[in-house]
């Protein structure tokens, strides 16, 4: 699975596009870093390639995941997941409901169950199914969250500054921990970031809005 943009910018539509467009080629379990001065347009590039453009803008150029073309499929059809830093797990379901929101919908009964305890377990939570997400820890809060994006089986994960609230040391230990599960699943990964730690720990290509 490679996640590929060509010449690929946003603007408001019929207006001036936000950056120079960009051609970048993320290869599987690769993470690609986006830097930028802020406003230059990092999250209206990640909304457009995950299918989320906000009203009255636009994208040019192609995104292609795998060489099939997603920019004219809908959000859902795309299997390209997001991380971001705010909105991590929904706050009024269990964490074990909040992981199984990304299971497809014909998953059903102890099947769904041990998909999300295996996930759990994967993710250091054991036990935690019935929690509440406000009794977690940052750390535990962030690696449920990417439990539940993976659970998704997604092809390409999109990350929006996702350590940014983390402290120092969680921040490093986190976005290891997610970078090993994208490795090992073959995922690429585009992240956005302010922060030149970040992308050296990511190890792949930064490209500069
Ligand atoms: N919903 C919206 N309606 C109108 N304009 C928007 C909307 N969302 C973003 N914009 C504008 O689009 C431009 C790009 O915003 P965007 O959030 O993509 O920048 P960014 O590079 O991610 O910034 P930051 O690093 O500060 O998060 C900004 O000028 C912003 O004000």
């Amino acid at each position: 699975m490679s996640l590929e943009l060509s010449d690929v910018s946003v603007g408001p539509v019929g207006g001036t596009p936000l950056f120079s467009p960009i051609s970048v080629v993320v290869e599987p379990g690769q993470v690609g870093t986006l830097m930028g001065p802020s406003g230059i347009g990092k999250s209206t590039l990640l909304d457009a390639i995950g299918g989320h453009l906000v009203h009255g803008f636009a994208v040019s150029g192609g995104v292609s995941l795998n060489g099939r073309d997603v920019l004219d499929l809908p959000a859902e059809a795309r299997r390209i997941g997001v991380l971001f830093q705010d909105a991590m797990l929904f706050p009024h379901l269990s964490v074990g409901d909040n992981l199984a929101f990304g299971l497809a919908r014909h998953i059903r009964g102890p099947a769904r169950r041990d998909a999300v305890a295996e996930a759990l377990a994967q993710a250091g939570l054991a036990g935690f199914a019935d929690r509440d997400p406000a009794t977690l820890s940052g750390g535990q809060r962030a690696r449920a969250a990417l439990m539940r994006a993976l659970l998704a089986e997604p092809q390409a994960l999109l990350l929006d500054e996702p350590f940014s609230r983390l402290d120092a040391s969680l921040r490093a230990e986190i976005r290891g921990f997610v970078f090993d599960h994208l490795r090992a699943r073959a995922i690429p990964g585009l992240m956005v970031t302010h922060d030149a730690s970040d992308a050296e720990a990511a190890g792949g290509i930064i490209v500069q809005l």
